[in-house]
Protein backbone atom coordinates (compact mmCIF):
# COMPACT_ATOMS: atom_id res chain seq x y z
CA UNK A 1 0.00 0.00 0.00
CA UNK A 2 1.12 3.41 -0.87
CA UNK A 3 0.59 7.16 0.19
CA UNK A 4 -2.26 8.54 -1.33
CA UNK A 5 -4.64 5.49 -2.16
CA UNK A 6 -6.15 4.23 1.00
CA UNK A 7 -9.39 4.90 2.20
CA UNK A 8 -12.41 3.30 4.18
CA UNK A 9 -15.42 1.73 2.96
CA UNK A 10 -16.78 -0.75 5.27
CA UNK A 11 -18.51 0.60 8.84
CA UNK A 12 -15.91 1.65 11.88
CA UNK A 13 -18.11 0.14 14.73
CA UNK A 14 -18.14 -3.21 16.09
CA UNK A 15 -20.72 -4.53 17.54
CA UNK A 16 -21.51 -8.03 18.59
CA UNK A 17 -18.84 -10.04 16.58
CA UNK A 18 -19.29 -7.82 13.56
CA UNK A 19 -18.91 -4.37 12.13
CA UNK A 20 -21.74 -2.57 12.07
CA UNK A 21 -23.43 0.74 11.69
CA UNK A 22 -24.24 3.09 14.58
CA UNK A 23 -27.89 2.44 15.59
CA UNK A 24 -28.18 6.13 16.13
CA UNK A 25 -25.65 9.61 15.51
CA UNK A 26 -24.25 12.91 17.34
CA UNK A 27 -22.83 13.96 14.11
CA UNK A 28 -20.19 13.00 11.83
CA UNK A 29 -16.59 13.27 11.77
CA UNK A 30 -14.06 12.76 8.92
CA UNK A 31 -10.16 10.96 9.40
CA UNK A 32 -7.57 12.03 7.42
CA UNK A 33 -4.23 11.01 5.76
CA UNK A 34 -2.19 13.73 7.77
CA UNK A 35 0.68 12.53 5.31
CA UNK A 36 -1.57 13.86 2.46
CA UNK A 37 -4.15 15.81 3.82
CA UNK A 38 -6.75 13.59 2.23
CA UNK A 39 -9.96 12.10 3.96
CA UNK A 40 -10.23 8.42 4.33
CA UNK A 41 -12.66 7.88 6.13
CA UNK A 42 -16.29 9.57 7.11
CA UNK A 43 -18.09 8.38 9.88
CA UNK A 44 -21.11 8.77 12.44
CA UNK A 45 -20.33 9.04 15.69
CA UNK A 46 -22.46 6.93 17.88
CA UNK A 47 -25.28 8.42 20.06
CA UNK A 48 -26.69 7.21 23.21
CA UNK A 49 -28.85 4.01 21.62
CA UNK A 50 -25.70 2.71 19.68
CA UNK A 51 -23.81 2.82 23.00
CA UNK A 52 -26.37 0.88 24.80
CA UNK A 53 -26.24 -1.95 22.38
CA UNK A 54 -22.71 -2.14 22.39
CA UNK A 55 -23.18 -2.41 26.43
CA UNK A 56 -25.83 -4.80 26.21
CA UNK A 57 -23.80 -7.07 23.95
CA UNK A 58 -21.00 -6.61 26.19
CA UNK A 59 -22.71 -7.91 29.23
CA UNK A 60 -24.04 -10.93 27.13
CA UNK A 61 -20.34 -11.75 26.25
CA UNK A 62 -19.08 -10.92 29.98
CA UNK A 63 -21.79 -14.03 30.94
CA UNK A 64 -19.79 -16.42 28.94
CA UNK A 65 -16.12 -14.86 29.53
CA UNK A 66 -16.17 -14.67 33.40
CA UNK A 67 -16.98 -18.63 33.38
CA UNK A 68 -13.99 -19.32 31.74
CA UNK A 69 -10.99 -20.34 33.65
CA UNK A 70 -7.75 -18.26 33.05
CA UNK A 71 -6.03 -20.46 31.31
CA UNK A 72 -8.78 -20.87 28.46
CA UNK A 73 -8.67 -17.30 28.01
CA UNK A 74 -4.90 -17.48 28.15
CA UNK A 75 -5.30 -19.83 24.92
CA UNK A 76 -8.02 -17.12 23.17
CA UNK A 77 -5.70 -14.17 24.24
CA UNK A 78 -2.13 -15.81 22.86
CA UNK A 79 -3.93 -16.68 19.37
CA UNK A 80 -4.89 -13.08 19.42
CA UNK A 81 -0.99 -11.70 19.97
CA UNK A 82 0.04 -14.74 17.32
CA UNK A 83 -2.82 -12.81 15.02
CA UNK A 84 -1.43 -9.53 15.53
CA UNK A 85 1.96 -10.80 14.88
CA UNK A 86 1.57 -12.56 11.64
CA UNK A 87 -0.16 -9.51 10.38
CA UNK A 88 2.13 -6.72 11.71
CA UNK A 89 2.93 -5.54 8.59
CA UNK A 90 -0.25 -4.91 7.48
CA UNK A 91 -1.78 -3.17 11.12
CA UNK A 92 1.61 -1.27 11.15
CA UNK A 93 0.72 -0.05 7.74
CA UNK A 94 -2.87 1.16 8.61
CA UNK A 95 -1.45 3.12 11.83
CA UNK A 96 0.74 5.05 9.39
CA UNK A 97 -1.76 5.82 7.15
CA UNK A 98 -4.39 7.13 9.97
CA UNK A 99 -1.64 9.02 12.33
CA UNK A 100 1.18 9.87 10.37
CA UNK A 101 4.07 8.23 12.23
CA UNK A 102 7.03 6.28 10.30
CA UNK A 103 6.28 2.64 9.40
CA UNK A 104 9.37 2.28 11.25
CA UNK A 105 8.02 2.80 14.29
CA UNK A 106 4.80 1.74 14.11
CA UNK A 107 6.13 -1.74 13.62
CA UNK A 108 7.24 -1.13 17.13
CA UNK A 109 4.23 -0.37 18.15
CA UNK A 110 2.28 -3.84 17.13
CA UNK A 111 5.72 -5.59 18.49
CA UNK A 112 4.25 -4.12 21.92
CA UNK A 113 0.75 -4.65 21.01
CA UNK A 114 1.07 -8.38 20.63
CA UNK A 115 3.59 -8.54 23.49
CA UNK A 116 1.08 -6.73 25.76
CA UNK A 117 -1.28 -9.92 24.56
CA UNK A 118 1.05 -12.60 25.68
CA UNK A 119 2.12 -10.67 28.83
CA UNK A 120 -1.32 -10.98 30.18
CA UNK A 121 -2.14 -14.10 28.64
CA UNK A 122 0.38 -15.80 30.55
CA UNK A 123 -0.89 -13.82 34.16
CA UNK A 124 -4.18 -15.19 33.40
CA UNK A 125 -3.90 -18.35 34.46
CA UNK A 126 -2.42 -17.38 37.83
CA UNK A 127 -5.39 -14.73 39.31
CA UNK A 128 -5.83 -16.01 42.50
CA UNK A 129 -7.16 -15.04 45.61
CA UNK A 130 -5.65 -16.59 49.26
CA UNK A 131 -6.40 -18.39 52.26
CA UNK A 132 -6.24 -17.24 55.25
CA UNK A 133 -6.49 -19.37 58.81
CA UNK A 134 -9.35 -18.33 61.41
CA UNK A 135 -9.91 -19.70 65.09
CA UNK A 136 -11.38 -22.94 65.73
CA UNK A 137 -10.94 -24.21 62.37
CA UNK A 138 -12.77 -21.95 60.45
CA UNK A 139 -11.06 -20.07 57.79
CA UNK A 140 -11.78 -17.49 54.92
CA UNK A 141 -10.40 -17.18 51.20
CA UNK A 142 -10.45 -14.05 48.38
CA UNK A 143 -11.35 -14.17 45.51
CA UNK A 144 -10.03 -12.11 42.89
CA UNK A 145 -13.44 -11.50 40.09
CA UNK A 146 -13.45 -9.04 37.34
CA UNK A 147 -15.49 -5.66 37.44
CA UNK A 148 -17.71 -6.60 34.32
CA UNK A 149 -18.14 -4.06 31.07
CA UNK A 150 -15.14 -1.84 31.30
CA UNK A 151 -14.96 1.17 29.29
CA UNK A 152 -11.34 2.63 27.38
CA UNK A 153 -11.13 5.93 25.41
CA UNK A 154 -7.90 6.41 23.90
CA UNK A 155 -6.16 9.21 22.44
CA UNK A 156 -5.08 9.19 18.45
CA UNK A 157 -1.08 8.79 19.50
CA UNK A 158 -0.63 5.42 19.47
CA UNK A 159 -4.08 4.21 18.53
CA UNK A 160 -3.60 0.55 18.54
CA UNK A 161 -1.23 0.20 20.88
CA UNK A 162 -3.47 2.05 23.68
CA UNK A 163 -6.78 -0.10 22.96
CA UNK A 164 -4.17 -3.40 23.46
CA UNK A 165 -2.72 -1.88 26.86
CA UNK A 166 -6.26 -1.44 28.31
CA UNK A 167 -8.17 -4.43 26.45
CA UNK A 168 -5.50 -7.22 27.06
CA UNK A 169 -5.39 -7.21 30.74
CA UNK A 170 -9.44 -6.10 31.18
CA UNK A 171 -10.08 -9.53 29.10
CA UNK A 172 -7.26 -11.55 31.02
CA UNK A 173 -9.18 -10.95 34.05
CA UNK A 174 -12.74 -11.95 32.86
CA UNK A 175 -13.88 -7.96 31.67
CA UNK A 176 -16.00 -7.41 28.36
CA UNK A 177 -14.51 -4.35 26.79
CA UNK A 178 -15.87 -1.33 24.92
CA UNK A 179 -13.67 0.61 23.35
CA UNK A 180 -13.81 4.37 22.29
CA UNK A 181 -10.88 5.40 19.34
CA UNK A 182 -10.08 9.14 19.29
CA UNK A 183 -12.08 10.31 16.07
CA UNK A 184 -8.92 11.00 14.87
CA UNK A 185 -7.60 7.76 14.63
CA UNK A 186 -11.08 5.01 13.90
CA UNK A 187 -9.44 2.61 12.22
CA UNK A 188 -6.89 0.45 13.24
CA UNK A 189 -8.66 -0.47 16.47
CA UNK A 190 -11.59 -2.22 14.04
CA UNK A 191 -8.71 -4.50 13.21
CA UNK A 192 -8.18 -5.55 16.62
CA UNK A 193 -11.32 -6.40 17.46
CA UNK A 194 -11.58 -8.59 14.29
CA UNK A 195 -8.52 -10.11 15.84
CA UNK A 196 -10.12 -10.44 18.83
CA UNK A 197 -13.42 -12.25 16.99
CA UNK A 198 -11.26 -14.73 14.73
CA UNK A 199 -9.18 -15.37 18.15
CA UNK A 200 -12.35 -17.16 19.59
CA UNK A 201 -13.82 -14.34 22.46
CA UNK A 202 -17.49 -14.70 22.75
CA UNK A 203 -19.18 -12.21 20.22
CA UNK A 204 -19.91 -8.85 21.88
CA UNK A 205 -16.81 -9.11 24.16
CA UNK A 206 -14.71 -6.40 22.43
CA UNK A 207 -16.94 -3.44 21.03
CA UNK A 208 -15.81 -0.44 19.24
CA UNK A 209 -18.01 2.44 19.15
CA UNK A 210 -16.67 5.48 16.92
CA UNK A 211 -17.22 9.18 18.07
CA UNK A 212 -15.76 12.28 20.06
CA UNK A 213 -16.74 14.10 23.81
CA UNK A 214 -20.49 13.45 23.21
CA UNK A 215 -20.35 9.61 22.73
CA UNK A 216 -17.75 9.42 25.13
CA UNK A 217 -19.65 10.90 28.28
CA UNK A 218 -22.63 8.44 27.27
CA UNK A 219 -20.15 5.67 27.72
CA UNK A 220 -19.26 6.93 30.94
CA UNK A 221 -22.45 7.85 32.21
CA UNK A 222 -23.74 4.25 31.13
CA UNK A 223 -25.34 2.26 34.50
CA UNK A 224 -24.07 -0.50 33.48
CA UNK A 225 -20.28 0.18 32.75
CA UNK A 226 -18.31 -0.98 35.96
CA UNK A 227 -14.98 1.33 34.98
CA UNK A 228 -13.48 3.35 32.77
CA UNK A 229 -9.52 3.57 31.56
CA UNK A 230 -8.87 6.81 29.91
CA UNK A 231 -5.91 7.77 27.76
CA UNK A 232 -6.19 11.69 26.81
CA UNK A 233 -4.87 15.07 27.90
CA UNK A 234 -5.72 16.54 31.63
CA UNK A 235 -9.06 18.75 30.85
CA UNK A 236 -10.71 15.91 29.06
CA UNK A 237 -9.48 13.39 32.56
CA UNK A 238 -11.02 15.91 34.90
CA UNK A 239 -14.68 15.66 32.76
CA UNK A 240 -14.00 11.70 32.76
CA UNK A 241 -13.19 11.39 36.71
CA UNK A 242 -16.66 14.08 37.19
CA UNK A 243 -18.36 11.64 35.25
CA UNK A 244 -17.55 8.55 36.73
CA UNK A 245 -18.19 9.74 39.84
CA UNK A 246 -21.80 10.10 39.61
CA UNK A 247 -21.92 6.48 39.23
CA UNK A 248 -18.99 5.35 41.76
CA UNK A 249 -17.22 3.87 38.74
CA UNK A 250 -13.34 3.34 39.16
CA UNK A 251 -11.15 4.69 36.97
CA UNK A 252 -7.31 5.06 35.56
CA UNK A 253 -6.26 8.12 34.14
CA UNK A 254 -3.22 8.63 31.82
CA UNK A 255 -2.40 12.09 31.02
CA UNK A 256 -0.20 14.23 29.74
CA UNK A 257 3.05 15.11 30.54
CA UNK A 258 5.93 17.72 30.77
CA UNK A 259 8.64 15.53 31.60
CA UNK A 260 12.53 16.50 32.91
CA UNK A 261 15.69 14.85 31.39
CA UNK A 262 18.75 15.34 33.50
CA UNK A 263 22.13 14.89 31.97
CA UNK A 264 25.26 15.34 33.94
CA UNK A 265 28.39 16.36 33.19
CA UNK A 266 29.89 13.20 33.57
CA UNK A 267 27.25 11.24 31.43
CA UNK A 268 28.59 9.26 28.48
CA UNK A 269 27.54 12.29 25.78
CA UNK A 270 26.50 10.21 23.07
CA UNK A 271 24.15 7.67 24.34
CA UNK A 272 22.87 11.20 26.32
CA UNK A 273 22.06 12.61 23.03
CA UNK A 274 20.76 9.34 21.51
CA UNK A 275 18.46 9.62 25.03
CA UNK A 276 17.73 13.09 24.58
CA UNK A 277 16.16 12.48 21.05
CA UNK A 278 14.21 9.55 21.87
CA UNK A 279 12.60 11.73 24.64
CA UNK A 280 11.51 14.08 22.13
CA UNK A 281 11.32 12.78 18.54
CA UNK A 282 9.47 9.54 18.40
CA UNK A 283 5.74 10.13 17.11
CA UNK A 284 6.71 13.41 15.89
CA UNK A 285 7.08 14.55 19.55
CA UNK A 286 3.37 13.31 20.31
CA UNK A 287 3.96 11.57 23.14
CA UNK A 288 2.37 11.55 26.72
CA UNK A 289 6.04 11.13 28.80
CA UNK A 290 8.17 12.83 26.54
CA UNK A 291 11.19 13.77 28.51
CA UNK A 292 10.46 17.55 26.84
CA UNK A 293 12.73 19.60 29.62
CA UNK A 294 16.37 18.56 28.96
CA UNK A 295 18.19 20.20 32.15
CA UNK A 296 21.72 19.69 30.90
CA UNK A 297 24.91 20.47 33.12
CA UNK A 298 26.74 23.67 32.46
CA UNK A 299 29.78 22.22 31.94
CA UNK A 300 28.35 20.18 28.89
CA UNK A 301 25.97 22.42 27.74
CA UNK A 302 27.84 23.25 24.99
CA UNK A 303 28.94 20.40 24.01
CA UNK A 304 25.65 18.18 23.95
CA UNK A 305 23.97 21.69 22.13
CA UNK A 306 26.05 21.21 19.23
CA UNK A 307 25.56 17.66 19.02
CA UNK A 308 22.07 17.13 19.95
CA UNK A 309 21.07 19.78 16.82
CA UNK A 310 23.82 18.20 14.62
CA UNK A 311 21.45 14.61 14.99
CA UNK A 312 18.20 16.58 15.08
CA UNK A 313 18.97 18.06 11.55
CA UNK A 314 19.48 14.88 10.11
CA UNK A 315 16.78 13.20 10.61
CA UNK A 316 14.78 12.29 7.95
CA UNK A 317 11.34 13.85 7.48
CA UNK A 318 8.97 12.78 4.81
CA UNK A 319 6.72 10.50 3.39
CA UNK A 320 5.99 7.74 6.76
CA UNK A 321 4.92 4.65 4.67
CA UNK A 322 8.73 4.79 3.28
CA UNK A 323 11.10 2.66 5.63
CA UNK A 324 13.96 5.40 5.72
CA UNK A 325 11.56 8.28 7.32
CA UNK A 326 12.16 8.68 10.76
CA UNK A 327 9.90 11.67 11.15
CA UNK A 328 6.28 12.07 9.57
CA UNK A 329 3.39 14.79 9.55
CA UNK A 330 1.77 15.27 12.46
CA UNK A 331 -1.80 14.64 13.49
CA UNK A 332 -3.67 17.21 11.54
CA UNK A 333 -3.37 21.26 10.63
CA UNK A 334 -5.03 22.89 13.95
CA UNK A 335 -2.53 20.79 16.53
CA UNK A 336 0.45 21.66 13.35
CA UNK A 337 -0.37 24.82 13.99
CA UNK A 338 -0.66 24.98 17.84
CA UNK A 339 2.51 23.48 18.06
CA UNK A 340 4.08 26.40 15.70
CA UNK A 341 2.48 28.60 17.83
CA UNK A 342 4.63 27.79 20.75
CA UNK A 343 7.79 28.00 18.97
CA UNK A 344 6.37 31.36 18.13
CA UNK A 345 5.63 32.20 22.00
CA UNK A 346 8.77 31.15 23.14
CA UNK A 347 10.60 33.05 20.50
CA UNK A 348 8.72 36.22 21.92
CA UNK A 349 9.64 35.01 25.79
CA UNK A 350 13.69 34.66 24.82
CA UNK A 351 14.15 31.39 23.82
CA UNK A 352 16.19 30.88 20.96
CA UNK A 353 15.71 28.44 17.77
CA UNK A 354 18.57 26.62 17.09
CA UNK A 355 17.23 23.98 14.59
CA UNK A 356 13.86 23.61 13.16
CA UNK A 357 10.79 24.96 14.01
CA UNK A 358 9.26 25.91 11.01
CA UNK A 359 7.19 24.04 7.70
CA UNK A 360 8.44 21.20 6.14
CA UNK A 361 7.35 20.90 2.57
CA UNK A 362 8.16 17.27 1.23
CA UNK A 363 9.22 17.90 -2.73
CA UNK A 364 6.69 14.86 -3.76
CA UNK A 365 3.57 16.30 -4.72
CA UNK A 366 1.47 14.70 -3.31
CA UNK A 367 2.67 15.23 0.32
CA UNK A 368 2.25 18.82 -0.66
CA UNK A 369 -1.02 19.15 2.00
CA UNK A 370 0.11 16.85 4.70
CA UNK A 371 1.00 18.20 7.78
CA UNK A 372 5.04 18.36 8.18
CA UNK A 373 7.28 20.29 10.31
CA UNK A 374 11.01 20.20 10.84
CA UNK A 375 11.93 19.04 14.78
CA UNK A 376 12.91 22.00 16.66
CA UNK A 377 15.33 22.38 19.79
CA UNK A 378 15.06 25.39 22.11
CA UNK A 379 17.95 27.33 23.56
CA UNK A 380 18.00 30.16 25.96
CA UNK A 381 15.50 28.76 28.06
CA UNK A 382 13.73 29.70 31.38
CA UNK A 383 11.34 27.90 33.78
CA UNK A 384 8.69 30.07 33.65
CA UNK A 385 8.66 30.38 29.69
CA UNK A 386 5.56 28.96 28.26
CA UNK A 387 7.00 26.51 26.16
CA UNK A 388 9.04 25.22 29.26
CA UNK A 389 5.49 25.04 31.27
CA UNK A 390 2.94 23.86 28.91
CA UNK A 391 3.10 20.50 27.57
CA UNK A 392 3.37 21.03 23.32
CA UNK A 393 3.20 17.42 22.12
CA UNK A 394 4.84 18.50 19.21
CA UNK A 395 8.65 17.64 18.12
CA UNK A 396 10.41 20.60 20.45
CA UNK A 397 13.23 20.32 22.75
CA UNK A 398 13.75 22.35 25.47
CA UNK A 399 17.61 22.88 26.64
CA UNK A 400 17.55 24.60 30.27
CA UNK A 401 21.02 25.02 31.57
CA UNK A 402 21.59 23.88 35.30
CA UNK A 403 24.70 23.67 37.95
CA UNK A 404 24.49 21.36 41.08
CA UNK A 405 22.26 18.34 41.83
CA UNK A 406 19.73 19.97 44.35
CA UNK A 407 19.24 22.72 41.95
CA UNK A 408 18.22 20.64 39.38
CA UNK A 409 15.99 18.37 41.38
CA UNK A 410 13.64 21.34 42.73
CA UNK A 411 13.64 22.83 39.13
CA UNK A 412 12.58 19.33 37.68
CA UNK A 413 10.18 18.64 40.19
CA UNK A 414 8.21 22.03 39.66
CA UNK A 415 5.32 21.15 37.72
CA UNK A 416 1.76 19.75 38.16
CA UNK A 417 2.35 17.12 36.28
CA UNK A 418 4.51 13.71 37.03
CA UNK A 419 4.47 11.37 34.31
CA UNK A 420 8.34 10.63 33.09
CA UNK A 421 11.33 11.65 33.71
CA UNK A 422 15.19 10.37 32.92
CA UNK A 423 18.76 10.54 34.14
CA UNK A 424 21.91 10.39 32.23
CA UNK A 425 25.01 9.84 34.55
CA UNK A 426 27.94 6.84 34.71
CA UNK A 427 27.52 8.06 38.58
CA UNK A 428 25.27 4.90 39.96
CA UNK A 429 24.96 6.23 43.40
CA UNK A 430 23.61 9.74 41.73
CA UNK A 431 21.43 7.67 39.47
CA UNK A 432 19.40 6.34 42.18
CA UNK A 433 19.52 9.40 44.63
CA UNK A 434 18.35 11.42 41.61
CA UNK A 435 15.44 9.16 40.91
CA UNK A 436 14.28 8.50 44.43
CA UNK A 437 13.71 12.28 44.55
CA UNK A 438 12.21 12.90 40.93
CA UNK A 439 7.97 13.22 41.19
CA UNK A 440 7.13 11.09 38.20
CA UNK A 441 5.60 7.44 37.85
CA UNK A 442 8.16 6.05 35.17
CA UNK A 443 12.11 7.29 35.48
CA UNK A 444 14.56 6.11 32.87
CA UNK A 445 18.24 5.68 33.47
CA UNK A 446 20.70 6.38 30.69
CA UNK A 447 17.82 5.79 28.47
CA UNK A 448 14.49 6.66 27.57
CA UNK A 449 10.95 6.16 26.35
CA UNK A 450 11.57 2.13 26.23
CA UNK A 451 7.99 0.77 26.76
CA UNK A 452 8.67 -2.88 28.49
CA UNK A 453 5.10 -4.37 29.26
CA UNK A 454 6.08 -6.10 32.36
CA UNK A 455 7.10 -2.94 33.85
CA UNK A 456 4.00 -0.45 35.38
CA UNK A 457 3.75 2.94 33.50
CA UNK A 458 1.46 5.91 34.83
CA UNK A 459 1.90 9.08 36.24
CA UNK A 460 2.09 10.74 39.84
CA UNK A 461 0.23 14.01 40.66
CA UNK A 462 -2.19 15.47 37.73
CA UNK A 463 -0.57 13.19 34.88
CA UNK A 464 -2.90 10.77 36.76
CA UNK A 465 -3.47 7.39 38.57
CA UNK A 466 -3.66 3.96 37.96
CA UNK A 467 -1.11 2.22 35.81
CA UNK A 468 -1.21 0.15 32.69
CA UNK A 469 1.45 -3.04 32.14
CA UNK A 470 3.00 -4.96 34.18
CA UNK A 471 1.64 -7.22 37.10
CA UNK A 472 -0.34 -4.62 38.95
CA UNK A 473 -2.62 -3.47 36.58
CA UNK A 474 -4.48 -7.04 37.39
CA UNK A 475 -5.65 -4.74 40.57
CA UNK A 476 -7.36 -2.49 38.68
CA UNK A 477 -9.30 -4.27 35.88
CA UNK A 478 -10.69 -7.04 39.31
CA UNK A 479 -11.98 -7.06 42.44
CA UNK A 480 -11.76 -8.57 45.44
CA UNK A 481 -13.98 -10.68 47.01
CA UNK A 482 -13.73 -12.19 50.42
CA UNK A 483 -15.91 -15.19 51.89
CA UNK A 484 -15.42 -16.13 55.65
CA UNK A 485 -16.37 -20.05 56.16
CA UNK A 486 -17.50 -20.58 59.57
CA UNK A 487 -16.53 -24.12 60.91
CA UNK A 488 -18.31 -24.68 64.62
CA UNK A 489 -21.08 -22.51 65.71
CA UNK A 490 -22.97 -19.56 65.82
CA UNK A 491 -21.75 -17.50 68.77
CA UNK A 492 -24.33 -15.02 69.18
CA UNK A 493 -24.37 -12.23 71.20
CA UNK A 494 -27.95 -11.92 71.42
N1 LIG B 1 -0.34 9.02 29.95
C1 LIG B 1 -0.53 8.34 28.82
O1 LIG B 1 -0.38 7.12 28.78
C2 LIG B 1 -0.93 9.06 27.56
C3 LIG B 1 -0.80 8.40 26.34
C4 LIG B 1 -1.15 9.06 25.17
C5 LIG B 1 -1.62 10.38 25.22
N2 LIG B 1 -1.73 11.00 26.41
C6 LIG B 1 -2.20 12.41 26.47
O2 LIG B 1 -3.28 12.60 25.57
C7 LIG B 1 -3.30 13.93 25.10
C8 LIG B 1 -3.44 13.94 23.59
O3 LIG B 1 -4.49 13.14 23.20
P1 LIG B 1 -5.91 13.72 22.76
O4 LIG B 1 -5.73 15.06 22.13
O5 LIG B 1 -6.60 12.65 22.00
O6 LIG B 1 -6.63 13.93 24.18
P2 LIG B 1 -8.13 14.36 24.47
O7 LIG B 1 -8.23 14.47 25.95
O8 LIG B 1 -8.54 15.50 23.64
O9 LIG B 1 -9.01 13.11 23.95
C9 LIG B 1 -8.77 11.80 24.40
C10 LIG B 1 -10.04 10.98 24.19
O10 LIG B 1 -11.08 11.47 25.03
C11 LIG B 1 -12.28 11.65 24.28
N3 LIG B 1 -13.05 12.69 24.93
C12 LIG B 1 -12.94 14.04 24.76
N4 LIG B 1 -13.81 14.68 25.57
C13 LIG B 1 -14.47 13.72 26.27
C14 LIG B 1 -15.49 13.76 27.28
N5 LIG B 1 -15.99 14.91 27.73
N6 LIG B 1 -15.94 12.60 27.78
C15 LIG B 1 -15.44 11.42 27.34
N7 LIG B 1 -14.48 11.31 26.39
C16 LIG B 1 -14.00 12.45 25.86
C17 LIG B 1 -11.75 11.97 22.89
O11 LIG B 1 -12.74 11.77 21.91
C18 LIG B 1 -10.59 11.00 22.78
O12 LIG B 1 -11.03 9.71 22.45
C19 LIG B 1 -2.00 14.55 25.57
O13 LIG B 1 -2.23 15.36 26.69
C20 LIG B 1 -1.15 13.34 25.95
O14 LIG B 1 -0.15 13.60 26.88
C21 LIG B 1 -1.40 10.38 27.57
O1 LIG C 1 1.98 8.47 24.71
C1 LIG C 1 2.32 7.92 25.74
C2 LIG C 1 2.92 6.60 25.93
C3 LIG C 1 2.08 5.50 25.41
C4 LIG C 1 2.42 4.62 24.46
N1 LIG C 1 1.40 3.80 24.31
C5 LIG C 1 0.45 4.14 25.12
N2 LIG C 1 0.88 5.18 25.83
Amino acid sequence: MSTGSFTVSQPLNYRGGKRVQPADGSGTEEAYEPATGRVIATFQCSGEKEVDLAVQSAKAAFKIWRKKSGMERSRILLEAARIIRERRDEIATVETINNGKSIFEAGFDIDISWQCLEYYAGLAGSMAGEHVQLPGGSFGYTIREPLGVCVGIGAWNYPFQIAVWKSAPALACGNAMIFKPSPFTPVSVVLLAEIYTEAGVPPGLFNVVQGGAATGQFLCQHRDVAKVSFTGSVPTGKKIMELSSQGIKPVTLELGGKSPLIIFSDCDIENAVKGAMMANFLTQGEVCCNGTRVFVQREILDKFTEEVVKQTQKIKIGDPLLENTRMGPLINRSHLQRVLGFIEQGKKQGAKVLCGGDLYIPEDPKLKDGYYMKPCILGNCKDDMTCVKEEIFGPVMSILPFDTETEVLERANDTTFGLAAGVFTKDIQRAHRVVAELQAGVCYINNYNVSPVELPFGGYKMSGFGRENGRVTIEYYSQLKTVCVEMGDVESVF
